[in-house]
């Protein structure tokens, strides 16, 4: 009603505009000088003050001075964000025992990235006793914009370098032209949620050697080897939670994960398990939402680095702890702080669901490993290749439902859907790619379901107790290699079912169409030699 009102009486949308920043940095004084053109003199301030500043006629700044104390209050700054928000963080030049970038911006900056907040500009003020004004500019600017580029997909930044005091009011025309201008060129993008072009256009991945400059620069700077590092994350005494020391633990987890054979699924638990350890040890510092699919987006793309780093320098074993930079360096996409987004839509993976449980991406599939170089050199059928992707497909979703719980009929539904867009982008790029065919999808997730089914129908028959925990385990966390040992499951099994002619026809892709040789699985036997292959 409010902002109705105001509209009707002002002619204009108000912005909302937040002020924090630590102690005493100038805040109400700042409000009150654009207010009043006045300086007036204050008190810490208890709750908040909120006034509109008209900047330049006709434009209306709804702006909220929170609170004396950000660095106590912050959790509380959150209520304050709405994806129209813009915010104002100031730095108070006259402390130089507070710390440039505090501990808590960065906690607020990921605060405003789940908010979908867009633009914070920081803001040095009380500059007037400043010695060589200009190189300690330079310096904050520096150590600001790193902590700032944590968030640089989703946030707009910048670090003001005038001269700015909200006693005099010198430097404050400039701040309200800096709203003003990016408002105007961003009209109306605050009020509505841009569209997906867009949202590709601003946020396209970095190029392969920006990323490898990135990686090389933070290598030199990044002193603890992988063993300092681990006990420091153990000790939840880690100096920096950025996205380095995410990859750097990630990687850690996910190759103890891949020498054990364990599934993704089982990875991300051990995660998850770590970042709730180190969230209780110090809830100020660590405070990342749990996000499922997130976790398993990264661990799998570090999985996947590993393995192909193992393929292409021909090793026996896996890298070591130690190999760390030379793995990110081998695949520097991992260091793209949005590589989700050439997976997932942002609506899809910041979506609630996604949150809870493992959801599959929308826009493509995750990569599966190179081909092995003595394979290229044969030469891959593509329709090989092809069973292959549907096969690994079918054992992710089969055993996600069997470690969620879920009802297999929607997630079935879901995966196919999901296979289908996927199938069609590949197909625009890839020719050689077979079509969608709903048969040979939903095919491959019953033989895979059969054969996960008899593991569990095992168990339930079996006495022995410890062997009946351990095939439970086994069920639901064995990996894809794993899967492939214990039964006899390959690209070709599809042949056993179908003739080609019914595989590969038209009406085969548009429904599902039964099998014309024989029926399908309910329950598929472990293979006889299985227990000899899997201790290989
Ligand atoms: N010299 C100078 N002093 C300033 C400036 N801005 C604020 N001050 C002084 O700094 C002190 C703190 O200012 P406030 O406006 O109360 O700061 P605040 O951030 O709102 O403080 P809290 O509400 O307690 O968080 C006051 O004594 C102000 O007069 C400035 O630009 N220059
Ligand atoms: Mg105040």
């Amino acid at each position: 009603m409010f902002k109705g009102l105001s509209r009707w009486l002002f002619g204009s949308t108000e912005y909302p505009v937040l002020i924090v920043g630590n102690n005493e940095s100038g805040k109400t004084t700042l409000l009150y000088r654009l207010k009043l053109d006045n300086f007036v003199t204050t008190c810490p301030t208890i709750g908040f003050n909120c006034e509109t500043i008209e900047y330049p006629r006709g434009w209306h700044w709804q702006m909220w001075d929170v609170g004396a104390g950000c660095d106590r209050i912050y959790p509380l700054l959150r209520f304050y964000l709405k994806p129209e928000t813009l915010v104002l963080f100031l730095h108070n030049c006259a402390d130089t025992n507070e710390p440039v970038a505090p501990e808590w911006l960065r906690h607020f900056l990921w605060d405003m990235v789940e908010a979908k907040t867009k633009y914070i500009w920081i803001v040095p003020t009380r500059q007037e006793d400043l010695e060589e004004r200009e190189t300690y500019l330079e310096g904050l600017r520096q150590i600001y914009e790193k902590e700032l580029s944590q968030v640089r997909s989703y946030v707009q930044y910048k670090v003001l370098q005038h001269k700015v005091s909200a006693k005099t009011g010198e430097g404050l025309e400039e701040v309200m032209a800096e709203l003003h201008r990016t408002m105007s060129l961003n009209s109306g993008v605050a009020s509505r949620r841009p569209g997906k072009s867009e949202v590709q256009l601003k946020e396209a991945p970095t190029s392969e050697e920006e990323l490898r400059a990135l990686i090389e620069k933070e290598g030199s700077e990044d002193a603890m080897d992988s063993k300092s590092f681990w006990e420091t994350f153990l000790s939840a005494d880690i100096p920096a939670w950025d996205h380095r020391s995410h990859l750097k633990a990630g990687y850690i987890i996910a190759l103890e994960s891949a020498e054990k054979g364990e599934s993704i699924f089982t990875t991300a638990d051990t995660f998850i398990a770590h970042l709730n350890r180190l969230k209780e040890a110090h809830p100020e510092r660590f405070r990342n939402t749990q996000h499922q699919t997130m976790t398993i987006f990264w661990l799998a793309q570090l999985q996947l680095a590993i393995w192909n780093y193992k393929i292409d320098k021909d090793l026996d074993q896996f890298p070591s702890w130690f190999d760390f930079q030379d793995v990110l360096l081998h695949t520097p996409s991992l260091r793209n702080t949005k590589l989700w987004s050439l997976y997932y839509t942002k609506d899809l993976l910041f979506s609630p669901q996604a949150r809870e449980s493992w959801t599959a991406p929308d826009l493509q599939q995750f990569p599966t490993l190179k081909p092995s170089p003595v394979k290229a050199e044969h030469g891959i059928q593509n329709k090989e290749e092809n069973g292959d992707r549907l096969l690994r497909f079918a054992f992710a979703i089969v055993q996600h439902i069997q470690a969620s719980g879920l009802r297999r009929g929607a997630v079935v539904k879901d995966a196919l859907a999901s296979l289908e867009t996927t199938t069609i982008r590949l197909r625009t790029v890839d020719s050689t790619i077979p079509p969608y065919s709903e048969t040979q999808a939903y095919f491959w997730i019953q033989v895979v379901h059969a054969a996960l089914q008899s593991l569990a129908n095992e168990v339930e028959s079996s006495d022995d107790l410890s062997e009946k925990s351990y095939r439970v385990v086994s069920a639901s966390h064995l990996s894809f290699s794993n899967f492939t040992l214990l039964f006899d499951i390959t690209p070709e099994t599809w042949k056993d079912y179908y003739s080609s002619k019914i595989w590969n026809s038209v009406a085969a892709r548009m429904e599902f169409v039964p099998p014309d040789r024989k029926l399908l699985p309910n329950v598929i036997g472990v293979s006889p030699d299985a227990h000899k292959k899997a201790t290989i």
